[in-house]
């Protein structure tokens, strides 16, 4: 059975215990062009290990992305420290690969030179680099369309490439934006079973964000629902559905899923209720 428990304390480890990311008391104010402050994130802290796959729902413009885009790196929290490994994230990283919604593959190169683009620009030698991008094409099943240029793709494969792409750069930390949410039902659903198969095989940390409660339930460690905007995490609850975590279709049907994803939607619900009254 399931287990579903309440918020952990902001310092959920022992004490000393360096975990992968952390965000201190993190919020972010932005200022719009026309001077106005919009307040994206209430004061958050958090923790997640080394080798959870966290997923994020919440309402729209609850600042999902605006967490995950200052834990990338793109964005500096306005008070509050976001650290990795306990160092200060102040920039992109390569440690830190992004998968965003629309694949963002350079159009003027295959497919395999957009994989092999992050090892080239670190100097890694010709043989090496290929080797390792026919190794990641082959991972997600487009070996074969190496030499297409993206517009060739089908978005699925586009999506596919950019994901072998940020693998080659061998992140530790895998940060994904709503990755599949611009893809059709089933595309989407064998992108999650690979994404899942993927993360069996490296226990890569992955921060996933998504508007479906069913795909964060299916594919995450951890499921953390966040308030409406100004957000912050209301609800942090592990999931645990398979011994090795790692989600097969029945899981959908199991009464145990179904309990955490009425759970979920619920808080949603009582997140976007909060922000209309
Ligand atoms: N660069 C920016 N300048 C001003 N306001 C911004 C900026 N980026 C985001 N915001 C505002 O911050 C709030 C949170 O945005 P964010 O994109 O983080 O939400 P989200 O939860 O990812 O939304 P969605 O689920 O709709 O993608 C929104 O009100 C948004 O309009």
């Amino acid at each position: 059975m399931t287990t579903i428990s309440p918020a952990p304390t902001p310092a959920s480890g022992a004490p000393g215990t360096r975990h992968k990311i952390e965000f201190e008391e993190v919020t972010k104010t932005y200022r719009t062009d026309s001077g106005d402050s919009v307040q994206a994130l209430a004061s958050t802290t958090l923790s997640i290990d080394e080798g959870e796959f966290v997923c994020i729902v919440g309402p729209s413009g609850c600042g999902k992305s605006t967490l995950m885009q200052m834990l990338a790196g793109f964005h500096q929290p306005t008070t509050g420290r976001v650290l990795t490994d306990g160092a200060p994230v102040v920039a992109p990283d390569r440690d830190r690969g992004v998968v965003f919604q629309q694949a963002n593959l350079y159009p003027w190169l295959t497919t395999r030179a957009n994989v092999e683009l992050g090892p080239r620009l670190r100097g890694v030698a010709k043989a090496e680099r290929r080797a390792v991008a026919d190794q990641y094409l082959e991972m997600v099943g487009l070996t074969k369309f190496a030499d297409r240029k993206p517009y060739e793709l089908s978005g699925g494969m586009q999506q596919r490439a950019q994901i072998a792409r940020v693998l080659a750069n061998a992140p530790d930390v895998i940060l994904m934006d709503e990755p599949f949410g611009a893809l059709d039902a089933l595309t989407r659903e064998r992108m999650q079973m690979e994404l899942s198969q993927i993360w069996r095989e490296r226990r890569t940390t992955v921060v996933f964000i998504t508007h479906d409660v069913e795909e964060a339930i299916f594919l995450g460690t951890r499921v953390l629902v966040m308030t409406a905007r100004p957000g912050r995490v209301m609800l942090d609850l592990p999931v645990q559905l398979t011994s090795d975590g790692v989600a097969v279709p029945e899981l959908r049907s199991q009464a145990n899923f179904i309990e955490l994803r009425d759970t979920v939607t619920e808080a949603i619900y009582r997140a976007q209720d909060g922000a209309t009254r």
